[in-house]
């Protein structure tokens, strides 16, 4: 179906969506389905779908912004029973987007059929349907008592498939020749920063399913957003944007630097990453990028003051809160349209940065680096940057992703072990 159609064939569904509290204290992720997990969790609250109602597929420049048009429609259209009224409940699409006009990747919006949630305590299940005039018997719209009942079982815990990591079609070697070639052009003038990827590629042959990776990831990386859409699995540290009910915030990133093996060493890399003029500047260029495309939205927008040292397990980064509120009723969609992709991934100027990347980096990022995260039927939603993250095609092909922004006083080899260090959260979920 071409996307037009599809876009088209999704504004004219109407969703009949009911969400309901329930007493539920188990994790969410173990009832995720295997196969087709939909997930989006922190610290663990969030929401985890299943089954498939509706989906809304985009390519080109104008994935985004046709996927937020065909997401009004159908969202007008929807009849709506919320008792619980919290990010999250209600109706949701589960979205994940390819990095690159270009890309050969489509970019999807997924409707569950069920979701299951939590938040500041209170959990909830949302049943979503096409209208049920047709597809339901006379009882009708199912009520609150049975949601319960038809949760699936969480599944036992599992020992994580194992997956064998090799350079893909850009050997290491080369990645180091691709960042020396960009601070040349750096240095020449040609542009100030630019952030090069490579990939990991293997194959996942157990039919376990990616359950047990995403968990692995959950437990490991509990302060990232840990998701999984359409096979793109990941733990990313980066909000892209965030929209709650006026409100508008979003986490930028750059500026990277490995954990101490002791207190002391830990704590000594951390400061000099503070006080590092290389990544204060790649920084910097970050959140000026962000600021720019989210201010004609905002009435309001604030940024932390200094950029603070974020810890992850596996690194420390520069990081800059931003938050304000919203001054033209945009949705979340609408604000990943404006931001992405941001210099955090692309680089500066973003017009110079993107055709280096597609040239320099030599493969087609799909939907690594994109936005990743869901929104729901008022346009509020919570999007991060697919960072740490791995595509999984349903021939078990599982294609990871790591890159670093490049600026003129780059090193190559310390680029490449910079990699190493952003691609341990997927290659340990997968058992390296
Ligand atoms: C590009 C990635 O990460 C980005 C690049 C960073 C950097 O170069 O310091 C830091 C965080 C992210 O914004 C990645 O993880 O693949």
């Amino acid at each position: 179906m071409s996307q037009t159609d599809d876009a088209a064939q999704a504004a004219s569904a109407r969703l009949v969506v009911r969400t309901v509290a329930v007493d539920e204290t188990e994790p969410l992720i173990p009832r995720a389905d295997p196969r087709h997990p939909l997930v989006w969790m922190r610290r663990g609250e969030g929401i985890v779908g299943l089954g498939e109602v509706v989906r809304i597929e985009t390519t080109g420049a104008t994935r985004v912004e046709d996927a937020a048009a065909a997401w009004t429609s159908l969202a007008a259209l929807a009849e709506i029973d919320d008792r619980v009224g919290l990010p999250g409940t209600g109706l949701v699409a589960f979205g994940a987007f390819a990095f690159a006009d270009e890309s050969e990747a489509t970019s999807v919006l997924i409707v569950p059929e069920l979701v299951m949630g939590r938040r500041d305590g209170r959990a909830w299940v949302t049943r979503i349907s096409l209208d049920p005039v047709e597809e339901t018997d006379a009882s009708g719209p199912a009520d609150a008592d049975d949601a319960d009942v038809l949760l699936p079982e969480p599944a036992p815990k599992r020992r994580v498939p194992r997956v064998a990591f090799t350079p893909g079609s850009v050997p290491p070697e080369a990645y180091e020749t691709a960042v020396a070639e960009a601070v040349r052009r750096i240095d020449a003038g040609e542009l100030e920063k630019v952030v090069l990827a490579r990939q990991l590629v293997g194959e996942l042959h157990e039919d376990a399913g990616l359950r047990a990776t995403i968990n692995r990831l959950a437990e490991d990386y509990p302060d990232t957003w840990v998701f999984a859409v359409d096979g793109l699995i990941g733990a990313s540290p980066e909000t892209l944007v965030r929209v709650d009910h006026g409100t508008v915030s979003a986490r930028v990133l750059a500026g990277t630097a490995s954990r101490g093996a002791g207190e002391a060493s830990d704590r000594e890399r951390a400061l000099a990453l503070a006080a590092s003029e290389k990544d204060l500047a790649e920084h910097a260029l970050a959140v000026e990028s962000a600021v720019k495309r989210l201010a004609p939205h905002t009435a309001r927008l604030d940024t932390s003051p200094e950029p603070f040292t974020l810890q992850l397990p596996n690194l420390w980064h520069l990081a800059t809160d931003l938050k304000g509120t919203l001054g033209d009723g945009s949705s979340s969609l609408d604000l990943v349209r404006a931001v992405h992709p941001t210099a955090a991934v692309a680089g500066t100027p973003r017009r110079i940065a993107l055709p280096a990347i597609a040239e320099l980096e030599g493969f087609d990022r799909g939907r690594y680096a994109g936005p990743v995260g869901w929104i729901d039927g008022d346009g509020d939603g919570e999007w991060a940057i697919a960072l740490r993250c791995a595509q999984v095609d349903a021939d078990g092909t599982v294609t990871a992703y790591a890159g670093c922004g490049i600026v003129h006083d780059s090193v190559p080899a310390d680029e490449l072990a910079e990699t190493v260090m952003k691609f341990r959260p997927i290659v340990e979920a997968f058992g390296g």
